[in-house]
């Protein structure tokens, strides 16, 4: 299953630079093993802003949650979910 998650990142702004830091290291290396799981399809910037649009391919709902509810930014994000299903004009075959 398929879906269009947007992060947007509101760190406190008193929180300490190392604090950040090491929370920030924590998420890519979270998010990297995603990537190569096959779980995270795509992570983009959107520019000028500190958030993201990606794509993650799980198996349910429940596996998102859970993904998500993991991100060590998770307490420091505005996340939204969309559900996504196959566009009937696609030509790619691996959209599903
Ligand atoms: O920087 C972000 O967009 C937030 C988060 C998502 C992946 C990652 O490494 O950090």
């Amino acid at each position: 299953m398929l879906f269009h998650v947007e992060m947007t990142v509101k760190l406190p702004t008193d929180m300490p630079g190392e604090v950040a830091a090491e929370i920030k290291a924590k998420e890519k290396a979270y998010a990297q093993a995603l990537q190569q799981q096959g779980k995270w399809r795509h992570l983009w910037r959107i520019a000028g802003s500190y958030a993201n649009v990606s794509i993650f391919d799980v198996d349910d709902n429940a596996e998102l949650q859970d993904i998500i509810a993991n991100l060590p930014l998770f307490p420091y994000m505005e996340i939204s979910v969309k559900p996504l299903c196959r566009h009937p004009s696609s030509i790619r075959d691996d959209d599903s």
